[in-house]
């Protein structure tokens, strides 16, 4: 900032806490802190990883830039000898959708939880180099969610000790699979299993897709880009691919595992939710600072927007939610680390409940991240529209994570079937653990009553983390018994699936408020840290209480007098936050280059900018547009009109 005006230094100023120390909290440690931070300048200040371009490049154009800076990246990651955590990071402040993702995301993992151990000597040393180049081939045409129904089959031939893979059907095309298109020259392939005429169910099989010397595909396989995606640039910057068939090299794999690498990539999207929210909610409260609206008096100044409690409410608890999605992400790579020491020791006791807190979370946080990027382009009125505010494309790029990697309503279902089992359990020898702990005090949740009788009552973290879990067992039971009146349960899921899916979300925004709660318990450091973050968990806990009012009435958890209580002390705490916002924001630590949006810029200096910015548009290249002659001027001379008389 030396030279600059920073036009945000008052609202600097206000801060009530030490925004050096919530930098770390927000990062996890010092260590990363100040690792992320070289990274991130290291990237912003290399000029093939500019991105400003994206939304006017065609797509060649684009796709064929995306090659340039993942090359690039490797050479600088070999070049600088970055450690496996450095490399990450540079990946993430690239910030670009690319084969790369599927290479070290899914194909590595994938073979890494499901390989042999003789089958990962071979492929990993290869994979790690990037001497071969990998993705995840689940999906098909004709079925995603449905993974027991993919139709791609393999079946063993004894005579040549390989597995024939085969999609005998268009709908058995693999279909989606990023890098897949025109990058990859394997693929971990999912199929059903044949051997002597029998059916194993769907296992993954490593596929040598193109030659390693000249790319093209190997005989029997025919491959292509699926063509474009949702907005300009975003994630067109991928090749998801389609493709039909081949002989592939042979695999052996344990049952349990298959399905371990998509629990893996659950968990990094939980975590990835709090740096797109976060980045979103940046842009939108730099620029709700920056601009006014009204409320000037005597021709003095206007009203700041983010000074108008209607903005807050629609901001705040986007805030909150950044750092309740940090947290709760910070967990679950603790929960995911456990249960994969766990399953190396044979042990599968956890995997359940780590499958429905990966499904769940990631369904709920991307659904929440995805809504939330929206409305910020909405709080920024406007000039949210503009590519170089940078949230239409964060959303392009974001909003199919509703969707991959199990589509959010499908991932919920998956908690219900976890919740029902739990319930259905109660009462027997085997306890709720973990998260579903709270279900061992059933009898008591479903009869106590929320103590508040003022808003400050709300504060409690005991009196919230209450109210939460009365509501949730309240809905599981209920929906529970109503299953139990259908003779076929199957049919029963079906019929009270919406139910299921509430007590799902409740169990899950359950889990997100106990995460913060108990973050609030450990030691943090800093003048008015702690306060902060405090003042962000309950306002995260009571804006949910507050949007499914309904829920928390109809299981009689809160009456309605403390649900306006608690409405009370929202707006009470958006007072206390408000300071606060813009130092909350600069704790992520983003650099203007990872945030991309001139609405977000860190010095607050946005009419210029945005000024300067259309200029820089293709359209402005010459004052006269091309197609002038052909359309404007005879239609400005009547001469269309003429011809046509
Ligand atoms: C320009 C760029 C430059 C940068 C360059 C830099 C390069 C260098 C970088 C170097 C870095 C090095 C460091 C690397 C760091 C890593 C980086 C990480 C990044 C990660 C990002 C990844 C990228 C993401 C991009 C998006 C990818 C999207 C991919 C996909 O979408 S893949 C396809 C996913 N598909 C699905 O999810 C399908 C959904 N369906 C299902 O999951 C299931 O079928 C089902 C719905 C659950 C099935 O239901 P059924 O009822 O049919 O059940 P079924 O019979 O199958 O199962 C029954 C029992 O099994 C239980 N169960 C089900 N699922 C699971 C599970 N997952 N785990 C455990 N158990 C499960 C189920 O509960 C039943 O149990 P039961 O009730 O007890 O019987
Ligand atoms: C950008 C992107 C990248 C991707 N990358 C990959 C990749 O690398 N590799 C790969 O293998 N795949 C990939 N996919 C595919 C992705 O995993 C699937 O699209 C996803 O799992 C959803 O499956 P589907 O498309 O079959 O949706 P469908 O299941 O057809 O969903 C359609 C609708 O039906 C509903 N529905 C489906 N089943 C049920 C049910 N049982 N009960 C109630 N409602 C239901 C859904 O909620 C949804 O509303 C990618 C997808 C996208 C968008």
């Amino acid at each position: 900032m030396d030279g600059v005006v920073d036009h945000l230094a008052d609202e600097r100023n206000k801060a009530q806490f030490d925004v050096e120390e919530m930098k770390i909290v927000w990062a996890g440690s010092r260590h990363v802190f100040e690792l992320s931070d070289r990274i991130a300048r290291l990237v912003a200040s290399d000029p093939v990883f500019r991105k400003d371009n994206r939304a006017t490049l065609s797509r060649k154009d684009l796709f064929k830039n995306t090659l340039r800076k993942a090359a690039h990246a490797w050479k600088r990651i070999i070049e600088l000898r970055l450690s496996e955590e450095e490399a990450s990071k540079l990946r993430f402040y690239v910030d670009e959708a690319a084969f790369t993702d599927l290479h070290w995301g899914m194909f590595v993992p994938a073979i890494k939880g499901q390989a042999t151990e003789e089958q990962q000597q071979k492929w990993l040393p290869l994979a790690y180099k990037m001497q071969i180049i990998g993705c995840y081939a689940q999906t098909e045409l004709g079925h995603g969610s449905n993974v027991q129904g993919l139709e791609t089959t393999a079946t063993f031939d004894p005579q040549t000790d390989e597995f024939d893979i085969h999609s005998p059907t268009l709908t058995s095309s693999k279909w989606w699979p990023g890098g897949l298109g025109k990058v990859s020259t394997h693929a971990v392939v999912y199929a059903r299993l044949i051997t002597d005429g029998q059916e194993h169910g769907v296992h993954g099989f490593i596929v040598q897709l193109r030659s390693l010397d000249d790319h093209l595909p190997l005989p029997g396989i025919t491959i292509g880009d699926i063509g474009m995606k949702f907005g300009n640039g975003a994630y067109n910057t991928m090749d998801n691919g389609v493709t039909r068939n081949g002989k592939c090299v042979r695999s052996n794999v344990p049952r349990q595992l298959i399905y371990g690498t998509m629990v893996f990539v659950r968990q990094t999207i939980v975590s990835d939710a709090s740096c797109a929210l976060s980045r979103a909610v940046c842009i939108a409260t730099r620029y709700s600072a920056v601009r006014r609206q009204f409320g000037s008096q005597n021709g003095g100044v206007e009203t700041q927007v983010i000074d108008y409690k209607t903005q807050q409410n629609r901001l705040f608890p986007l805030l909150a939610a950044a750092y309740a999605f940090r947290f709760v992400g910070e967990w679950l790579k603790w929960l995911y680390t456990d249960v994969t020491q766990r399953l190396q020791a044979n042990d599968f006791s956890t995997l359940p409940e780590a499958h429905a807190c990966t499904a769940g979370l990631k369904s709920l946080t991307t659904t929440f991240t995805a809504d939330a990027i929206e409305e910020c382009r909405k709080l920024c009125g406007g000039h949210g529209y503009l590519c170089s505010s940078g949230l239409p494309e964060l959303f392009a790029v974001y909003v199919p994570a509703c969707t991959y990697e199990g589509d959010n309503v499908v991932l919920l279902l998956q908690v219900a079937r976890f919740l029902m089992k739990t319930v259905s359990q109660l009462g027997s020898e085997k306890k709720p653990v973990g998260t579903t702990a709270y279900m061992g005090r059933v009898e008591h949740l479903m009869q106590c009553r929320c103590s508040v009788q003022k808003a400050e009552d709300w504060l409690n973290p005991n009196t919230i983390l209450e109210a939460f879990e009365a509501r949730t067992a309240r809905m599981s039971v209920a929906v529970a018994q109503k299953l139990a009146q259908f003779a076929n349960p199957e049919e029963g899921f079906l019929e009270l699936s919406p139910n299921l899916v509430e007590a799902s979300v409740a169990h899950c925004q359950l889990i997100v408020v106990s995460k913060f709660i108990e973050k609030l318990q450990q030691d943090i450091p800093g003048k008015g840290v702690k306060e902060l973050l405090g003042m962000l968990c309950n306002i995260y806990a009571l804006n949910i209480l507050h949007k499914h009012l309904g829920d928390f009435l109809s299981t009689g958890s809160i009456t309605p007098k403390q649900g306006s209580l608690a409405n009370d002390q929202l707006r009470s705490l958006y007072s206390q936050v408000r300071p606060n916002a813009i130092a909350l924001v600069d704790a992520f630590n983003y650099t203007d280059h990872y945030l991309g949006s001139v609405l977000g810029r860190y010095d607050g200096n946005v009419y210029p900018k945005l000024y300067e910015e259309a200029w820089k548009d293709p359209l402005n290249d010459s004052v006269v547009p091309d197609g002038y002659h052909e359309y404007i001027r005879p239609l400005l001379k009547n001469q269309l009109r003429n011809a046509r008389l």
